[in-house]
């Protein structure tokens, strides 16, 4: 809205600072309310449900207004910041007494989503990152900070695709860019529910200087000083927290991509979206908020480090065989609060007594955990034992200056002990004189009046006063006595004497309270002082934490310690389970499967009826994999495994999240991606690959990308189908073998057996399947007269299947498809000379030189060719 002659100096006062806020909530401070003007108000009052009032109401354009208490602004800051906005926090900078004219004001902090300082418990277990991003030479440099925490990392990536996949696996809510994003870009990470800003000026900083320390690759400085300008731009105060950037490569940890996490379910349930029925669930045992953020880290980017791994292990190991030990700990260890964020606060200079209190109790946990460690026989604890900082020098600081029942306010006293400070204690001696002297007052004047009743009081208004009933109030002295309030059955008055004594009181309070302030002020910055020791304990205990929490859930679902091996590539997992899974069913339900694959078996092709569990069984080798190599113990009887590199998947809901392409680009566009990056030490998990279009063409692409993973990658691959003709295959590729998931068939049902067995499935159980998902009897019995039909001729699926029009029911019974004995003849020799002929081109097609549409004209011109084929 534009100024006015007629606008008053506050909202000219308004209008000047609101000018640099345009994207943000202008929370303007008036005594004890932030107000919000103007679009502001109308739109907030919408969104925060507060009621729309004008200021100059009678005027001839009243300027809509609302507001909030600032006691309770936080909770409307974060329903703001939740929904995607920024808000600005304009305080009264100077003294109201004491200004001259307009009090002064200014924005103190502009809150952003990736810059929220207030964490509850909800989020207590996640880090909140802000990212920066710019690209340099044909390279995106990233910097991310958790501002809580004083995290700052930083790593350089390829392509935009990469971005996107570390983008969303930080979770991050807002990314910081420079020109150099272009707009294109800047719209899909929108797209993405990501908020974009921008840095105004880009300024230099000894933050950026202290930060930047370990980096060298031009790219991650440049999205660094991106990153901490934009910081201090919008929290305008040091960041003395933040830690030494850390560079990292996305290739020295296990790679999976975003869509590979979502489904193995590591951190969200496909179903339900919720944390519940997840890996992260399962595994989380910690006691600590900060171990729970860590166990989630490691989730993320699992170790590709033997030695490490090893490491891990032998923790989880001993601390398996160390019950007592371990419950000490974790009596310790919940007692424990955040250190980070705690850290975070007292930097921040947001940290109150509470907090203090919060940290000197934690501080008061670790003698007990370095006593634990120590006697633990495992080289690595005991030096842990030894080498943890106690900080004992902070907590006994803390012991000594604040007191335990320290208030939430900072600024309203009671936080400072007694005998802590010589000054203070005067302070309050003076004011509790002054206290007795009034109690000794009241009992001269009643003396003195004969009043029985004769009270000395205080109001915050009026301050101290006598009071006397009515009925007695004829007795009052009324020489010395002066009538200050008159209530409906008592009189107050004041004397000389008690208005000297009363100001003397007030001062003394007045004073105290300062000085208390100042004590406390001077305290947190000793503490902040010592921040680098408090994150770098936060570190330790936050490792500690999520390995005690490995050894209980090991230790509980009887896992086993993974042999891991660098020097070959062999999977032995005896009687696997899915740990989740196994979690849901009752006790026993879960059949435990092995996955066999040595030197002489790169592919396991899956068969199986629909529901009998290949998706469970490819998913449990992908988690015991994922558990594998960040530390903890697997379920399984045995397992020996190699480290894998990454782990590609196409499994369950093909739906693609970021760019709502069809379910087939999205299956090929991952397939591509695994033949492309996958090596020999990767793990392939590929769910019924090829179903998303006709079958021909399904069965071609599988058959294709069967033979290249075969031929070319050697990666380690389970291949789950329905298309049965896929089970010849193990005629030509030595390295492939077929397994399938064991039914049977008792009175006309279909029994599961959850059971992996050696061969190819010998009968299809679709009809079954769609029985007892509820199909019409009509249906599933003219689908069975069609398939022992099929059955009897030994007929070919592709040949001999009766047109729609001969058996219109077909149709809708298309889906659990009727399967054929397996001739001995290949597919090539069943199949006409153009058949194929096409299929030898499909072979020969070079998917890796192909772009998605040229993939796309090719299968659409060979479905026509094939659809020609069957006219
Ligand atoms: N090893 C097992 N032991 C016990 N129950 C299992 C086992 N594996 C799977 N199940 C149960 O069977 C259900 C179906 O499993 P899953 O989704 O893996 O089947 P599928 O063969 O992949 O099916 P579709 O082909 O229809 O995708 C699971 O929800 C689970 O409850």
């Amino acid at each position: 809205m534009p100024q006015t002659t007629k606008d008053t100096p506050m909202m000219q006062q308004y209008w000047a600072i609101k000018k640099d806020y345009q994207d943000a909530f202008l929370f303007y401070r008036i005594g004890d309310f932030y107000e919000l003007f103007d679009e502001d108000a109308i739109k907030g009052s919408q969104l925060l449900e507060l009621t729309l009032t004008a200021r100059n109401k009678s005027a001839k354009d009243p300027i809509p207004m609302c507001g909030v208490p600032h006691h309770a602004a936080q909770n409307y800051i974060d329903i703001l910041i939740d929904k995607g906005y920024k808000v600005a926090i304009c305080e009264q900078v100077e003294d109201p007494k004491q200004a001259q004219g307009m009090v002064k004001r200014e924005v103190i902090q502009l809150i952003t989503p990736g810059t929220m300082m207030d964490q509850n418990a909800s989020t207590a277990k996640q880090n909140n990152y802000l990212t920066a991003l710019t690209l340099i030479d044909e390279l995106y440099g990233l910097a991310y900070s958790d501002l809580t925490t004083g995290e700052v990392r930083t790593t350089t990536l390829h392509t935009f695709n990469e971005v996107i996949n570390e983008l969303l696996n930080l979770n991050t809510k807002e990314v910081v860019v420079d020109a150099n994003i272009s707009e294109q870009e800047q719209q899909q990470l929108q797209s993405l529910g990501m908020m974009i800003s921008h840095d105004k000026v880009l300024q230099e900083s000894s933050e950026f200087n202290f930060v930047n320390q370990k980096l060298t690759k031009q790219g991650e400085q440049a999205a660094l000083k991106i990153l901490i300008s934009y910081l201090l731009e919008t929290q305008k105060r040091t960041l003395s927290h933040l830690q030494q950037a850390e560079s990292y490569e996305i290739d020295q940890y296990l790679r999976l991509n975003h869509s590979a996490k979502a489904n193995l379910e590591l951190f969200e349930s496909l179903r339900t979206s919720k944390r519940e029925g997840t890996l992260l669930w399962l595994l989380d045992k910690t006691k600590t908020a900060m171990g729970g953020r860590l166990l989630k880290q490691w989730l993320n980017r699992p170790l590709l480090n033997a030695k490490l791994l090893q490491q891990r292990q032998e923790i989880v190991a001993t601390l398996i065989d160390h019950y007592f030990e371990r419950a000490t700990l974790q009596q310790a260890l919940q007692k424990v609060y955040d250190l980070e964020r705690l850290a975070g606060r007292i930097a921040f200079g947001s940290a109150n007594g509470r907090d203090l209190i919060q940290l000197a109790n934690s501080l008061k946990q670790i003698p007990t955990i370095k006593e634990v460690l120590q006697q633990l026989p495992e080289p690595t604890l005991q030096k842990l034992g030894t080498s943890l900082d106690d900080l004992a020098d902070i907590r006994d600081l803390i012991q000594r200056a604040i007191s335990e029942d320290a208030p939430i306010s900072t600024t309203e006293g009671n936080i400072i002990n007694d005998g802590f400070n010589q000054q203070l204690d005067e302070y309050r001696d003076a004011v509790n004189n002054g206290q007795n002297f009034l109690v000794q007052l009241e009992a001269e004047e009643r003396k003195k009046t004969g009043i029985s009743t004769l009270k000395v009081g205080y109001t915050r208004v009026f301050g101290y006063y006598i009071e006397v009933t009515n009925a007695n109030k004829k007795n009052v002295p009324t020489d010395r006595y002066q009538r200050k309030q008159t209530l409906t059955n008592a009189e107050r008055y004041i004397t000389p004497e008690l208005k000297d004594h009363e100001a003397l009181i007030l001062q003394a309070k007045e004073k105290s309270t300062e000085l208390e302030y100042q004590l406390f002020t001077t305290v947190r910055e000793q503490i902040k002082a010592q921040t680098e020791r408090i994150q770098a304990l936060a570190k330790q205990i936050a490792a500690l934490d999520v390995l005690q929490g490995f050894a209980v859930v090991s230790e509980n679902n009887h896992y086993v310690r993974p042999e891991l091996s660098t020097k070959q590539q062999d999977v032995e997992i005896i009687n696997g389970r899915h740990p989740v899974v196994e979690q849901v069913l009752a006790a026993n339900e879960f059949i435990p499967n092995s996955v066999e694959m040595k030197k002489d078996t790169d592919i396991l092709l899956i068969t199986g009826p629909n529901m009998s569990g290949k998706s469970t069984y490819m998913r449990q080798l992908g988690l015991i994999v994922i558990m594998a190599q960040v530390g903890c113990f697997v379920p399984a009887d045995r397992a020996q495994l190699p480290i894998f590199d990454q782990i590609f998947t196409r499994i369950g809901a093909a739906d693609d999240l970021i760019s709502g392409e069809s379910t087939f680009m999205v299956e090929m566009k991952e397939a591509n991606d695994a033949l492309l990056h996958g090596t020999r030490h990767s793990l392939l998990l590929f769910d019924e690959l090829g179903r998303g279009t006709a079958t021909y063409d399904g069965i071609a692409l599988a058959d294709a990308i069967i033979e290249y993973i075969h031929d070319h990658l050697g990666a380690k691959t389970l291949f789950s189908t329905h298309y049965h003709e896929l089970t010849q295959l193990a005629e030509r590729l030595p390295k492939l073998r077929n397994v399938h998931v064991g039914a049977t068939e008792e009175n006309g049902k279909l029994i599961f057996l959850h059971q992996v067995l050696a061969g190819p499935a010998d009968k299809s159980y679709g009809i079954h399947v769609a029985k007892l998902a509820g199909l019409p009897n009509d249906v599933t019995q003219h689908a069975a007269q069609v398939l022992s039909v099929l059955e009897a001729e030994g007929s070919d699926l592709v040949n001999d299947l009766p047109t729609p029009e001969q058996l219109p029911l077909f149709r809708i019974a298309e889906e659990p498809e009727p399967k054929i004995e397996p001739k001995q003849t290949t597919q090539a020799e069943a199949m006409s000379p153009e058949v194929s002929a096409l299929l030898a081109e499909i072979k020969n097609t070079n998917l890796m030189q192909a772009t998605p549409i040229e993939a796309m004209n090719l299968i659409n011109q060979w479905q026509q060719e094939l659809n020609q084929q069957n006219h």
